[in-house]
C-alpha cells in the first residue's frame, strides 16, 4: 500500500510503503502520545494542515509556520499543567546559571510549570534567581558522599524524581550538570526512568558528555532529542563515526550520525542550525545574533523542550496525515527559530552588551509576532 505523507519531507513529496521503517516509527510514535486533554483540536488540525516544511529541494524548514502549528491557543477552559511542565536536570556548584536560563525560557515561552532538579549548593542559588522555578535539590557529587552511602544515597535520588517523573511533559538533562562521575551515574538511571516512561528528553550540555560515553542510554529512542554545539558535536562524530566532522558533506554525515545512533533527533548547533531524525535534513538559518555569549545553547534546550510537547498534542490531536510527523523534528525547527529570532531582537537594541538574560525577555515577544494571542 502506498501512503502519502502530509508534509513534504524536504525532498520533494514523499511516497513510502506502509512497513517502511519511518512509518513503523512514525506510527510508535503516534501510539506512544499520552492522554490529553484538548479543546482546540480543530484549531490544530487547521494548523496542522498548513505546514509546509521546505520549499522544492530546499532543506530549509519553514519554520514559522510551524511555530504557528503546534502553538496552541490559550483558552479559558484549560487548566494549570495543559500547556506544559517541564523539568531541567542540571545546575552544580559551578553552574546555576545555565540550568536556571533552559527552565526560565520554558516559562517565558508558555510552559505551565518549570522544575530544575540540581544539586544541593545549587538549589538555593537557583531559587534566588527566580520565584517562578520549582527547584528540588537532591542531586549529589562525590564530594559529598561517602563510598559506602553511594548505593543508598543513589537509590534515594532516583526514588525522589521518580515520584515527579510522569508528571513531566519533556526531560531537560545536561545544562549546568557538571561531570562528577557520582552524579553523572544517578542521571543515566533518571534517563533510563524517563525511557521507560516514555518522556521525551532534551539533552545538552554536560549531559551529552554523558550519553556520548554510554550511548545506549538513548540508542533507539525516537523521544530524545540531543542539541550538540561545535564541541559536542565533534566527540558525537568522533565516538560514533570513528572519523572527524567533515563540513563538505555536513548533511550526509548528520543523517548517518542520527540513523546510527537509532533514528534520535540531532540538533546541530551553529551558523545555521541542521536538524535531522537519520531519515531527513532539514535547516534553520533565519538571522539571529552576532554575539555569542554563552547560555544561548541553554535557552534552545528548554525551548526545545516546550515545543517538543507541544508538537505531540499538536499531532495527537491533528488529521490522520499530520499525526505521522517527528514531534522532535518539530520542536528542534520551532526552538531553534524562537531562539534565533529573539537573539537577533536582543542584539538589535544592545549590540555588543547582548547577553542571555536579554534574549530570554525577548522570547515572548518573538513568538507573539509569528503566533498572536487571540
Ligand atoms: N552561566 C552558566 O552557568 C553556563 C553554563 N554552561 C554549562 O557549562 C558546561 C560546559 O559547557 P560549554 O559550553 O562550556 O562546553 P564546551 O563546548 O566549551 O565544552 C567543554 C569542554 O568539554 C569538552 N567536551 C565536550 N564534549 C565532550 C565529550 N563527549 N568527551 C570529552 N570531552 C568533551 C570540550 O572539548 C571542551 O574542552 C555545560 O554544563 C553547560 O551547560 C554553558 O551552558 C554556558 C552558560
Ligand atoms: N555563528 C552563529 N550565528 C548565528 N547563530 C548561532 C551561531 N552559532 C550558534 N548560533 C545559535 O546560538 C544558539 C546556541 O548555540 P551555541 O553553539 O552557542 O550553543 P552552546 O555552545 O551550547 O551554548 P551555551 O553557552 O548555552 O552552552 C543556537 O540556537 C544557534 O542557532
Ligand atoms: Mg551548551
Amino acid at each position: 500500500m502506498l501512503i502519502k505523507h502530509g508534509i513534504n519531507s524536504g525532498f520533494g513529496a514523499i511516497y513510502t510503503l506502509a512497513s517502511s521503517p519511518v512509518l513503523r516509527r512514525q506510527q510508535f510514535l503516534i501510539r506512544s502520545l499520552g492522554d490529553y486533554s484538548d479543546q482546540n483540536t480543530n484549531t490544530h488540525q487547521k494548523r496542522m494542515q498548513g505546514i509546509k516544511f521546505t520549499s522544492g529541494a530546499s532543506l530549509e524548514a519553514d519554520a514559522e509556520n510551524v511555530l504557528r502549528a503546534i502553538t496552541p491557543t490559550l483558552d479559558p477552559n484549560r487548566h494549570k499543567g495543559q500547556a506544559g511542565k517541564i523539568a531541567v536536570i542540571g545546575g552544580c556548584r559551578e553552574y546555576t546559571g545555565a540550568p536556571y536560563f533552559a527552565a526560565i525560557s520554558a516559562l517565558k515561552i508558555g510552559a505551565d510549570l518549570s522544575h530544575v532538579f540540581c544539586t544541593k549548593d545549587a538549589a538555593s542559588v537557583i531559587k534566588s534567581y527566580s520565584p517562578e522555578l520549582i527547584v528540588h535539590p537532591v542531586l549529589e557529587e562525590s564530594y559529598g558522599v561517602r563510598d559506602d552511602e553511594k548505593r543508598v544515597i543513589s537509590g534515594k535520588i532516583l526514588a525522589e524524581v521518580a515520584k515527579w517523573m510522569e508528571r513531566f511533559d519533556c526531560l531537560v538533562v545536561g545544562p549546568g550538570l557538571g561531570r562528577d562521575p557520582f552524579l553523572l551515574d544517578c542521571v543515566s538511571k533518571i534517563i533510563k526512568l524517563a525511557r521507560q516512561s516514555n518522556v521525551p528528553i532534551v539533552i545538552d550540555g554536560d549531559g551529552l558528555f554523558l550519553v556520548t560515553n554510554s550511548l545506549d542510554l538513548i540508542s533507539g529512542y525516537p523521544l530524545a532529542v540531543l542539541t550538540p554545539n561545535v564541541n559536542e558535536y565533534k566527540h558525537l562524530v568522533q565516538k560514533v563515526l570513528s572519523c572527524e566532522v567533515n563540513d563538505e558533506e555536513a548533511h550526509e554525515q548528520l543523517l548517518s550520525l542520527a540513523k546510527r545512533i537509532g533514528g534520535v533527533t540531532i540538533l546541530r548547533k551553529g551558523k545555521s542550525d541542521f536538524i535531522s531524525d537519520g531519515e531527513t535534513v532539514k535547516s534553520v538559518s533565519i538571522y539571529g545574533s552576532p554575539r555569542r555569549c554563552g547560555g544561548q545553547g541553554d535557552i534552545l534546550s528548554g525551548s526545545v523542550a516546550v515545543f517538543l510537547s507541544w508538537a505531540r498534542h499538536a499531532i495527537r490531536d491533528g488529521d490522520s496525515s499530520f499525526s505521522s510527523k517527528n514531534p522532535a523534528t518539530l520542536g528542534c525547527i520551532a526552538g531553534s527559530a524562537l531562539m534565533r529570532k529573539a537573539a537577533s531582537l536582543a542584539f538589535e537594541n544592545k549590540k555588543r552588551s547582548t547577553l542571555t538574560t536579554d534574549i530570554i525577555e525577548y522570547l515572548g515577544r518573538s513568538l507573539e509576532d509569528i503566533c498572536p494571542v487571540r
